[in-house]
């Protein structure tokens, strides 16, 4: 998916929120547990309840691999049943030496390999260039890394200071040698939303995703003021909040109003921004 279809989707759902697929057996309705794949059929019904209020979806890869086989089974119907509108997002922060990355991409991009051909993948910067390039290979893909995260733990290394900019900085700065803000994304969780005036600096035109809002606290309001550019600029993700609202059987209505909230206030901002 290129940038300006992603801008197009946002202007015409007037809504930037990516719903994230981080499903749980233990916290999906019981009733769900007679299906055959209770996390697909999970899915499916999220899916189906959300796809006009949202412009992305992000399957976290951890939630899917702890079922083993099944479990990548289930990501794989996931894939295939997503919309081809939305940006599809695997949420896999991998990052590897050049030779074991082009194995990564092509896990998650190349669907003759692997079954699934996501739209994007999250990575983690450390290893540097040869570990993030290899994903750049697949035309029309994005590489989302891992900036400043909405944990707790951001402090011990996206802080430290490397003369002139703490670490968070450089990485963006580096990575931004490697392609432009039509490949590439960064991660900035919405628990720093603080920050986002100073990300703005180093990245002013990058969509920024932006887990954090829901279940961690991150306010969606402050990460707007300080985070919003022209083109938006943001995508916000949500998992918890959304896809288990309910664990009755009204789950993906009560899903649906979770993620209705959030696209009203999502409009709003965009209008407040100019963008709708
Ligand atoms: O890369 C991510 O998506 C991510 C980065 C980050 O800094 N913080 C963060 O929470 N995430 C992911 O975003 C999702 C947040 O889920 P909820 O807290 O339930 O909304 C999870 O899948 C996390 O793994």
């Amino acid at each position: 998916m290129t940038r300006q279809q992603l801008i197009d989707q946002i202007k015409q759902k007037k809504s930037f929120l990516c719903v994230g697929l981080d499903t749980d057996l233990d916290k999906i309705p019981e009733f769900l547990k007679q299906y055959p794949d209770p996390v697909f059929e999970f899915n499916k019904r999220i899916i189906d309840a959300t796809k006009d209020l949202c412009v992305a979806y992000k399957p976290n890869s951890a939630f899917y691999e702890s079922y083993g086989v099944k479990g990548l089974q289930s990501l794989i119907d996931t894939w295939q049943y997503l919309p081809k509108e939305t940006l599809n997002i695997i949420d896999a922060k991998r990052g590897d030496i050049g030779n074991t990355s082009d194995k990564y991409a092509r896990a998650f991009f190349d669907e003759t390999a692997s079954g699934m051909s996501f739209d994007a993948i999250t990575v983690t910067p450390y290893m540097g260039n040869d570990s993030v390039t290899p994903y750049l290979k697949y035309e029309g893909k994005w590489v989302i890394i891992l900036a400043l995260t909405s944990s707790v733990g951001s402090k011990d290394f996206q802080y430290l200071n490397t003369g002139d900019d703490y670490l968070y900085e450089a990485v963006i700065k580096k990575a931004n040698t490697w392609a432009g803000a039509d490949r590439i994304m960064y991660v900035v969780g919405a628990t720093k939303s603080t920050e986002f005036t100073n990300i703005r600096k180093y990245a002013p035109d990058n969509f920024l995703l932006v887990p954090g809002v829901g279940a961690q606290g991150g306010s969606l309001e402050d990460v707007c003021q300080y985070g919003i550019t022209k083109d938006c600029g943001l995508l916000v993700n949500a998992s918890r909040s959304i896809i288990y609202a309910s664990n009755g059987e009204d789950f993906a209505d009560a899903a649906r109003e979770e993620a209705k909230s959030l696209q009203k206030q999502m409009a709003v901002e965009l209008e407040k921004a100019g963008i709708i």
